[in-house]
């Protein structure tokens, strides 16, 4: 408060000179830091050349050298010809530390003060000044031009509050595009202090970075917060990776940006380490879409996956959504018994023969259908892999045909019934008919084909029975027979990849070249080397576990869906974001053991995010009668900025659509970004006829697509008909309520039971 009220003073009284001349300062600054870019692209492309005229040329240790060097020469030339909008986005004021060490990028260590910089009169003298910027850049004489964003010496410019300021005195964000500094926005954290730099005392200009950011206006793509990272944020971003690192907030305090951040901090403290993959795992389509720009536009591409849950089994996608009925039986953990035994009974579906007819040293044999299902259930017995059984089911089956010919009995001495059994054995498998048999009696069988055997609904009641209720199975079979997959059936996919395992299969040999042949340098060449491309995209296919897992909305993941994540995660450190308070599942006791499972017994790092960045506190508070509702007791964050602009309530007047409309064209007058209009999923389809021919800055949503996005302004369409649309649907409209920067209205129809001045039941005091 200290600090605000020190700087509303100091903006009124800073004039435009003033700013000029600081926005001249650093445009000084840039300058010179661009002269040194250039410097360094010259290098690379110095090296990159050097390395090509020396070619294939060189011991083997000469070569890797020169390729690594070449590598490292081409991602410096990428990332530097990137004209970042705004490379260079921070500067700190620092006063003299504790002792004068100073660490690889040639900034002091020292967090806290020297004794005595502060002198009796509250003056003191400003000993260090860092900028900072998205990568680091050092002089020729190795003196830091910019500190990179993740660096240890970048902390203070996050974590530096006017309650714990350690060494700064001023936090300034530079705003450039391209070459051109346009603004400066500063934060006093010691508003006390009267601070001198060369003799001139420190200015403050601007109103603050933060709140800069959070009036901007949106569009359908995340920005990253690089410069205005809170000290609560950062903690989270540079948590060290070694266990599960656990942050719980409620709408709008940062979360999914934060975790996109630590994303790319980890990458930057331990690449080697991460180059085993990133996987962040996120809840809709339209959230990876939203989200997709931020780790670019920090540098990172490349090592960190972001995946929709239904998008994490390769050839199959989800398109299509379940009722919450159906959704709730196909997402606990009673799918995984219904699978089990799906898995099983599917070897026993497609006319599977009932009786094997070979013949073996000139005799005829059989074995019929009792016989041939008793072997059957020997093979299966234990919870290996249906698949790979396949081996154990024919050597049982040989058996019974030995015992059935009666050989043994004939022959006594060990050593020669054995070489027998082995001819036996040996005429049997070649015979085509065994191999036929074999293959219609215990086929490979296919995830997706054992979900398409669960869509017959008798079949279904079978390998469900005592698990789900006839209701259930009735749904669940309906839901399969659709053509497509919903989220839900993704997660039963990958289960079923996991019970029916995949045979080993020889592998193929590489095909050989002619040439090759011919020349005879196969043998001494027996690979050809990969390309690092070639590398990257097999290893990206090959990928089916990462070095750290990111969960995003993880109040969300059904247990089912635990389980897939898991699996991808079995040797990773995990960051684990979420609100339990936007849970749109139904059963959170469940999901919690099963997260419980799949982050195993690692150590957990607690955080909690405390502050609203997103909405205004009028919809805030407007939220919070909701939060009370849904889940009694739970404190909502606290909303940092107030725009004076109270929730509209709108009553449905000629005909829902029509109100709708009337509302989102005048949100869009009033606003410059976008317009999200949010309805209970089965009015999906109709919202975006409603909508259509306002333009692309309005888009209608259904309650659980709006989760982890922001718009300028929302229309929140019947809070009654969302809330009574599933048993977590309190929940979801807490979501549907908190998703606008600025304005919010709402529309009631009758079922809303809005008073006379329009206010919905579900939101009056
Ligand atoms: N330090 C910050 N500086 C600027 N903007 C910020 C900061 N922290 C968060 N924001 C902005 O606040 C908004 C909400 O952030 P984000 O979507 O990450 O929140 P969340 O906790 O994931 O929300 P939800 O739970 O509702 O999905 C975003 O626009 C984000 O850019």
């Amino acid at each position: 408060m200290a600090a605000q009220a020190q700087q509303e003073t100091a903006v009124g009284a800073v004039p435009d000179s003033v700013r000029d001349r600081e926005i001249g300062i650093e445009q000084a600054h840039l300058d010179r830091v661009y002269r040194r870019l250039d410097e360094k692209i010259h290098e690379a492309e110095f090296l990159m050349r050097d390395a090509a005229r020396r070619g294939q040329v060189g011991t083997p240790g000469a070569l890797a050298e020169r390729d690594a060097q070449v590598f490292r020469a081409g991602v410096h030339l990428n990332r530097l010809n990137n004209e970042y909008e705004d490379f260079l986005f921070g500067r700190i004021d620092l006063l003299l530390g504790k002792d004068g060490k100073k660490g690889p990028d040639g900034a002091y260590t020292a967090v806290e003060p020297a004794e005595g910089v502060i002198r009796p009169d509250n003056t003191a003298d400003i000993a260090e000044t860092l900028h900072i910027g998205r990568i680091g850049v050092l002089d020729e004489d190795y003196s830091p031009l910019v500190i990179d964003w993740r660096a240890p010496a970048a902390a203070p410019f996050y974590r530096s509050t006017p309650v714990d300021p350690g060494r700064v005195v001023r936090r300034r964000v530079i705003r450039s595009k391209g070459r051109r500094v346009l603004g400066v926005e500063d934060d006093l954290m010691r508003p006390e202090l009267k601070a001198y730099l060369d003799g001139d005392e420190l200015p403050v200009i601007g109103d603050g970075a933060l709140m800069a950011a959070l009036g901007r206006a949106r569009t359908h793509s995340m920005r990253d917060i690089v410069a205005s990272i809170q000290a609560e944020q950062d903690l989270v971003i540079r948590a060290p990776a070694a266990s599960v690192t656990y942050v719980e907030g409620g709408p709008g305090t940062g979360k999914t940006a934060v975790a996109l951040h630590r994303a790319a901090y980890l990458l930057y403290q331990d690449r080697r380490r991460y180059a085993g993959g990133i996987l962040i795992v996120s809840p809709t389509p339209l959230l990876v879409a939203y989200t997709e720009g931020v780790l670019p536009s920090l540098g990172e591409e490349g090592q960190v996956a972001i995946r929709a849950l239904g998008s994490l089994v390769d050839g199959a996608e989800a398109t299509l959504y379940d009722s919450p009925a159906t959704a709730r039986a196909k997402g606990s953990y009673r799918m995984l018994k219904v699978l089990r035994k799906a898995a099983r009974g599917a070897l026993e579906l497609n006319d599977s023969p009932n009786r094997l007819r070979v013949v073996a040293f000139g005799r005829r044999l059989e074995l019929e259908a009792d016989e041939l299902a008793s072997i059957r259930r020997t093979a299966l017995g234990g919870t290996a892999p249906v698949n790979l059984l396949r081996p154990r089911a024919r050597k049982l089956l040989l058996d019974a045909l030995w015992d059935r010919s009666g050989a043994a009995a004939r022959h006594t001495d060990p050593e020669l019934a054995a070489e027998l059994r082995s001819s036996f054995d040996e005429d049997i498998t070649g015979e085509d008919s065994f191999i036929e048999f074999l293959d219609a009696w215990w086929p490979e069988l296919t995830p997706k084909g054992v979900l398409a055997a669960m869509a017959d609904e008798r079949r279904l009641g079978r390998w469900a029975r005592r698990v789900l209720n006839p209701g259930e199975v009735r749904r669940v079979a309906r839901s399969l027979r659709r053509d497509g997959y919903s989220v839900h059936d993704i997660a039963a996919l990958d289960e079923l990849q996991a019970i029916l395992g995949t045979p080993v299969r020889p592998r193929k040999k590489r095909e050989l070249d002619p040439l090759d042949q011919l020349t005879g340098l196969e043998e001494l060449m027996p690979v050809r080397e990969e390309s690092q491309r070639e590398r990257a995209e097999r290893l990206a296919q090959e990928r089916v576990e990462y070095a750290h897992v990111i969960v995003d909305e993880a109040q969300d993941l059904t247990p089912m869906q635990w389980r897939m994540v898991g699996r991808r995660g079995r040797h990773a450190t995990w960051t684990v974001v979420g609100d339990p308070a936007q849970s749109s599942w139904s059963d959170p006791d469940e999901a919690a053991e099963a997260r419980d499972e799949a982050l195993g017994t690692r150590p957990r790092r607690r955080f909690e995010l405390t502050v609203n960045y997103r909405n205004p506190a009028e919809i805030a508070e407007l939220a919070a009668k909701v939060l009370a509702l849904a889940m009694p007791g739970s404190t909502s964050p606290r909303a940092v900025r107030s725009t004076g602009l109270r929730p509209r309530f709108s009553v449905v007047g000629e005909s829902l659509g029509t109100t709708v409309r009337e509302e989102t064209a005048r949100l869009l007058e009033q606003v410059d970004g976008t317009v999200g209009v949010v309805v209970a999923m089965q009015r999906r389809e109709e919202a975006a006829r409603w909508l259509a021919g306002l333009g692309d800055r309005a888009v209608a949503l259904g309650s659980l697509e709006a989760k982890g996005l922001e718009y300028d302004a929302t229309v929140v369409v019947s809070p009654a008909e969302i809330a009574d649309e599933s048993p977590a649907g309190l929940r979801v409209l807490y979501v549907a309520l908190t998703r606008a920067t600025q304005q919010l209205t709402v529309v009631s129809g009758e079922r809303d039971e809005p008073d006379a001045d329009g206010v919905p039941d579900l939101l009056r005091d």
